[in-house]
């Protein structure tokens, strides 16, 4: 049985370490975890991990050209769209927000929103999605014999050895964001902030659901590690989120994103010189027509043609800045109708947005909104991101990934012992692979001890597993953690390029 909306319960200023000191009276507690959120702001805007988003696609590699967006600016441009969709939602609910418990809130929502937006891509491997799929491919064409040859047959619990052999062929950048935080940043972020970050529910060692089952959305995609797994126990237990749930910041960040990549996917195109301005209002247009979703009026008054059409006329009568001009109109018209319906979606399935059960975006309706955002992101797939030179940029970051790997695979044939002296610095048999390990973060190496500190807990057959786990864990770290530039200059060297 759920219970009553309340978002009160679902916000807490609780953190994994250091105590939250009880406030007597409804004000001192709401003044208490605006200071805890602010907190929160501090330690994720100083973090080493969002300022390398700078040099991380979105989607060009290594772009030189830094008015194309890099993931750090679109995450800007994400928060922008996140803040805005709560204050809208606010307008909307007016008086109403106290039939949910959202009172009083309007500040900490924004302040949780903004910052989970702003982080969301903080697990991005260098070279967005196809350096996931890079990583992801090589350890499961490579895993099952490195398993075979580092654990012997039959040793440790054969369930808990498959989990693991899953897990790590599943790279995913929303998994790996959750893991940053937690363990290697060790931000130690309130759990509330840290589970907007949660967009998928499932561990990565279990397998995607079929299309259509229940849950089969909120499940497309790991959300998290089976490394991280205790942690996500005690997060739900915190915040009362039902395994397979969402937390309703979620929704929002999931909005913001589309909403705020979708028109600037195009942009940056038009930036790079991949399309002209007028060419791509007409392929908007009969996008859009696919679509068959009646051109109704949007809030303006305007159906999308006519708004496209305005758009196209300012940017012809611009005699200096022509593609911006495009831009700026197709954008005033478009976000503010884009951020209205979601709010509305939001508050439309508040119960199942607050329990974390809604089972798709707040933006995939099948409305107009809907067909809006679809149409900029069909626009860019079929003419963006299959572009010849994209292409090519994304299949040397393949490579670089690839090369990466195999440059540090000699890290995963050592024994335990040696890789225990090899992270001691204090392996002399072994030069080559000392100074690979040399190499990797000290941060790394100690999120590593730590996690085999917690080893005496495991059953001791099941502790080689362990150590090999985290060892993989810790190559992938090191591997996403670097940006696209990283990466390349990282594999030049090794290759003696
Ligand atoms: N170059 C290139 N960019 C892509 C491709 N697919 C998506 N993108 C770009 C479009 C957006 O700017 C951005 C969206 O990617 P995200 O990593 O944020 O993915 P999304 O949020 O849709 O999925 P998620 O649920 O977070 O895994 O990546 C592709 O095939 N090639
Ligand atoms: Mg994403």
């Amino acid at each position: 049985m759920q219970g009553p909306v309340d978002f009160k319960q679902k916000i807490s200023r609780e953190r994994p370490y250091g105590k939250a000191e009880g406030r007597r009276g409804a004000d001192a507690e709401l003044a208490a975890l605006v200071d805890q959120l602010e907190s929160d702001r501090g330690r994720i805007i100083n973090c080493a991990a969002v300022r390398r988003l700078q040099q991380k696609t979105q989607v060009f590699p290594l772009e030189r050209n830094a008015a194309v967006r890099s993931r750090l600016t679109h995450s800007m441009e994400v928060q922008q769209t996140g803040r805005f969709i709560v204050r809208t939602l606010y307008k909307q609910l007016g008086e109403r927000a106290a039939d949910y418990g959202l009172d009083g809130l309007e500040g900490a929502l924004e302040s949780l929103v903004e910052m989970t937006c702003l982080m969301h891509d903080i697990g991005n491997p260098p070279f967005g999605h196809f350096g996931e799929f890079a990583i992801g491919e090589w350890f499961e064409r490579e895993l099952d014999a490195l398993f075979a040859a580092a654990l012997p047959a039959g040793l440790g619990d054969a369930q808990l050895r498959e989990r693991m052999g899953a897990d790590l062929k599943h790279f995913e950048g929303n998994a790996q964001a959750i893991r940053l935080v937690v363990r290697l940043m060790r931000l130690n972020l309130t759990y509330t902030q840290t589970a907007g970050l949660l967009k998928y529910v499932r561990p990565a060692y279990q397998a995607k659901p079929m299309a259509g089952t229940p849950g089969a959305y909120l499940n497309k995609k790991a959300g998290f590690y089976l490394a991280e797994e205790p942690f996500i126990g005690e997060l739900r237990g915190a915040l009362g989120l039902q395994p397979g749930s969402r937390h309703p910041v979620a929704y929002i960040m999931e909005a913001a994103d589309d909403i705020a990549y979708c028109l600037a996917d195009i942009e940056d195109s038009v930036e790079k010189g991949i399309l002209e301005v007028e060419q791509l209002a007409q392929l908007l247009l009969d996008k859009f027509a696919q679509h068959q979703c009646p051109d109704a009026c949007l809030p303006a008054g305007k159906s999308f043609r006519e708004l496209v059409g305005y758009a196209l006329k300012r940017s012809q009568d611009e005699p200096i800045n022509k593609a911006g001009e495009f831009f700026i109109w197709l954008r005033v018209s478009m976000i503010h109708p884009l951020v209205q319906h979601a709010a509305e979606q939001f508050i439309d399935n508040i119960e199942a947005v607050y329990h974390g059960s809604l089972d798709r975006a707040l933006v995939e309706d099948g409305s107009l909104a809907h067909a809006i955002v679809q149409t900029f992101k069909d626009v860019a797939m079929d003419w963006v991101f299959c572009h010849r030179e994209v292409e090519t940029l994304h299949l040397q970051g393949y490579r670089i990934l690839q090369g990466l790997l195999d440059f540090y695979a000699p890290l995963l044939k050592a024994s335990p012992e040696t890789f225990l002296a090899l992270t001691e610095g204090t392996c002399r048999a072994a030069p080559h692979l000392q100074m690979l390990a040399r190499r990797l973060p000290s941060q790394l190496l100690k999120a590593y001890h730590e996690a085999l500190r917690a080893l005496p807990a495991a059953p001791a057959q099941d502790r080689p597993l362990w150590e090999y786990y985290h060892r993989c864990r810790m190559l992938q770290d090191f591997i996403s953690g670097m940006t696209d530039q990283h990466a390349q200059d990282e594999y030049r060297a090794l290759s003696a390029l």
